[in-house]
């Protein structure tokens, strides 16, 4: 194989160590609700670093610090790398594995200190299983919604180990006397290069999924109701003007119910608000499991939930209604040994809507009925027409 003159194995050296210190500083600056990680990457950074200033060292200093120490170290490395990927995921550190490649790597490289060859070939073989058991542990879990920087790890790893083996078969190729580290071969080079461009997109591989993990968790945090789960006022105020321009457009059918938890406040004044609160995420789950994937239920507020219910008439609006009224009567919630019992009262409103109709028309109406529904009795459905103000008021069906 022929020489890349303009590779400089010292230059690639101090490159990999100039890169790998910058990403440890970038990583420390890493800010997001959640850290558990980053700081094992970025441990792991300045020791990857320390291998590579023991690895130019080589010649200069002890062959058992320069090489022993320096590959030990590196296992060190990936497992600080395991580390960081486990603890993003918060599980338990797996210390076994984490450990154990570690001594190994000492006694391998201890054992074949005078062999280039073997020890090539052990070193090469044991970074492969590390670069395996993150990649495990980076998609163990179910699978994360914004999988980019998994991908980025996997693609820089797999690379690396790629890399590492075939360095391992083209020096057992060779012919006896093939330099080590201190030459300035082609092979040598590549490794070097490959293993500056492996830590930076693997850290921006990390980084990625930090950030895209704290995006999702403020996402949730800005759309869902805590309490329940299900979407927030917000979401239903921006998703019910969308589909209401949608069905305006179209002249479609849509469809709003106004759901409210009869008497309230008697379950939290006899069992406690925690019991109350319990039944609030129980008729969440009891409306959300009706639902098609079109539709949407949030919390409007208090115990009042809204459900959204696109291309849906008065009739299947009406038929959904009931079906979810008697569906909370017959499903009390279990709460700390107790069945509390439930039900609920629905104002109705469906219209095919025009261009020039408000989507609050619908709320507004949908509101009124539920009150009728409240003021007859309660655990019982109403419906109210949609009122286009100085249009005459349509008549009820
Ligand atoms: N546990 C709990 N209670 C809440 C929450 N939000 C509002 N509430 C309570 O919900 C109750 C609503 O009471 P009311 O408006 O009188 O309504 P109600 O008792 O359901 O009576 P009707 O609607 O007329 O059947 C109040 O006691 C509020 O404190 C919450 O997040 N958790």
């Amino acid at each position: 194989m022929a020489s890349l003159a303009p590779l400089d194995t010292r230059t690639m050296m101090v490159m990999v160590i100039a890169g790998t210190l910058s990403m440890a500083l970038a990583m420390a600056f890493v800010r997001t609700p959640r850290r558990e990680g980053t700081g094992f990457w970025a441990w792991a950074l300045l020791t990857h670093a320390g291998t590579y200033l023991l690895f130019m060292l080589r010649g200069q200093i002890s062959d058992w610090l320069s090489i022993v120490l320096a590959n030990t170290i590196l296992a060190g490395t990936f497992a600080l790398l395991l580390a960081a990927v486990t603890a993003f995921h918060g599980r338990a550190q797996p210390w076994m594995w984490l450990l154990a490649p570690i001594p190994a790597t000492a006694l391998l490289n201890g054992l074949f200190l005078q062999d280039l060859r073997l020890r090539l070939l052990t070193s090469s073989f044991m970074l492969s299983i590390q670069i395996v058991l993150i990649v495990w542990a980076l998609w163990r879990p179910t699978r994360p919604n914004q999988p980019r920087g998994a991908i980025l790890i996997t693609l820089a790893l797999s690379t690396q180990g790629a890399i590492l083996l075939l360095r391992g078969i083209w020096y057992l190729s060779q012919p006896t006397a093939v330099q080590g580290l201190g030459g300035n071969g082609t092979a040598q080079s590549i490794t070097f290069l490959s293993a500056f461009i492996v830590v930076l997109l693997a850290s921006l591989g990390f980084v990625l999924m930090t950030r895209d993990r704290a995006e999702a968790i403020n996402h949730e945090l800005a759309n869902n109701d805590l309490l329940t789960g299900i979407a927030n006022r917000r979401l239903l105020q921006q998703t019910l003007q969308r589909d209401a321009q949608h069905a305006m457009r179209q002249r479609e059918a849509y469809a709003v119910l106004m759901v409210d938890i009869d008497h309230f406040k008697a379950i939290n004044d006899s069992r406690g608000h925690l019991a109350g609160d319990a039944v609030l995420r129980h008729v969440a789950q009891l409306l959300h499991s009706r639902l098609r994937s079109q539709d949407m239920v949030g919390r409007w507020g208090g115990e009042e939930f809204l459900l959204l219910l696109p291309a849906t008439d008065v009739s299947g609006a009406s038929r959904l209604a009931q079906e979810l009224r008697t569906l909370v009567q017959d499903t009390p919630c279990r709460y700390e040994g107790m069945l509390i019992p439930a039900q609920i009262s629905i104002g109705v409103c469906a219209a095919t809507l025009q261009p020039g109709d408000r989507a609050r028309w619908l709320v507004d109406a949908a509101d009124k009925a539920l009150y009728r529904a409240k003021e007859r009795g309660r655990n019982s459905v109403e419906q109210a027409p949609l009122l286009r103000p100085g249009k005459p008021v349509p008549a009820q069906g």
